[in-house]
């Protein structure tokens, strides 16, 4: 890619649309201004005040630290990163689908050969993060991207860290993906991913997620005893998926093997071949 070696800075891309909103900044589509082939990029802004009244300046840096060196396809990459005065800019890759939650909410819900394959790719993610020590913690549809070929990209690293941890995070998402461990505050490890992408394959077939209750405390008490229903319409095949992943005990939870392995995964991803 033209964006080999490093000290980049505004001058060196043209800027397009806004892509979107962040909480501590937005993101531009971008393309680089050498060379003859314009290569698109999405350069997400943050202001150093918000991130230093935010306190998550060392957030940042980790997020950078890691998502720089993470490369697989179906995470999104972080070619590189320059700071001005007031601002730093991220240099990420551009996912030209979008976010997978303005695709599930015009969808309502995903067909179940999708919804496996999204399973298949961000388990496939997940194994490259857990093997280099990095959990994820913020599995949600808000951060996951949709690549050229409709692949899904983790698109946001910004609450991972290097496991084990007992960080406390000051909640400011959603607690719908909130593993029992860790709403109870207890140290955590990788197996956090793995409950949440039970809620996110949840969510994708039924729309919402499985714990969402008017009342924080419900949510709460739903959690911590994986109390949840399915709509007749999730297959049995994907009913023992999901339910072997939103399992309170985090040694007993499916491993990401087990997941992309699993027979409604494999029937489904026949499915996708055909
Ligand atoms: Cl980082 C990063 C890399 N690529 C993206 C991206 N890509 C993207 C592509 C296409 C469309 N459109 C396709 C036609 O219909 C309208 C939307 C939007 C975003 N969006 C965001 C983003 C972030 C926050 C809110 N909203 C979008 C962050 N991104």
């Amino acid at each position: 890619s033209p964006l080999r070696g490093g000290n980049f800075s505004l001058k060196d891309f043209e800027i397009g649309r806004p892509l979107g909103k962040g909480k501590f900044g937005s993101v531009y589509l971008a393309r680089t201004r050498k060379g003859e082939s314009h290569f698109f990029v999405a350069i997400k802004v943050l202001f150093k005040s918000q991130l230093i009244s935010g306190g998550v300046e060392h957030q940042l840096e980790r997020e950078i630290e890691i998502q720089s060196h993470l490369q697989h396809p179906n995470i999104l990459r972080l070619f590189t990163y320059f700071w001005d005065e007031k601002k730093i800019y991220l240099v990420l890759e551009y996912a030209p689908g979008g976010e997978m939650y303005k695709q599930l909410t015009t969808m309502k819900r995903f067909p179940e050969a999708m919804t496996a394959k999204y399973m298949y790719e961000i388990s496939d993610a997940l194994t490259h993060c857990h093997m280099r020590n990095v959990i994820h913690r913020d599995i949600k549809p808000e951060n996951l991207l949709i690549g050229v070929n409709g692949e899904l990209k983790i698109g946001d690293f910004g609450w991972s860290v290097h496991a084990p941890s007992n960080k406390r995070q000051t909640m400011c998402g959603t607690m719908d993906y909130l593993p029992p461990e860790m709403v109870c505050g207890d140290s955590h490890t990788a197996s956090v991913d793995l409950w949440a992408i039970g809620v996110l394959c949840y969510e994708m077939l039924v729309g919402k997620p499985p714990f969402e209750h008017d009342k924080q405390s419900e949510t709460y008490a739903a959690i911590k005893e994986a109390k949840y229903r399915f709509p007749d319409y999730v297959s049995k095949g994907a009913r023992d998926l999901i339910s072997k992943l939103l399992v309170v005990d985090p040694s007993k939870r499916l491993t990401l093997t087990g997941v992309m392995r699993h027979p409604w995964v494999e029937s489904m991803l026949e499915v996708n071949r055909r």
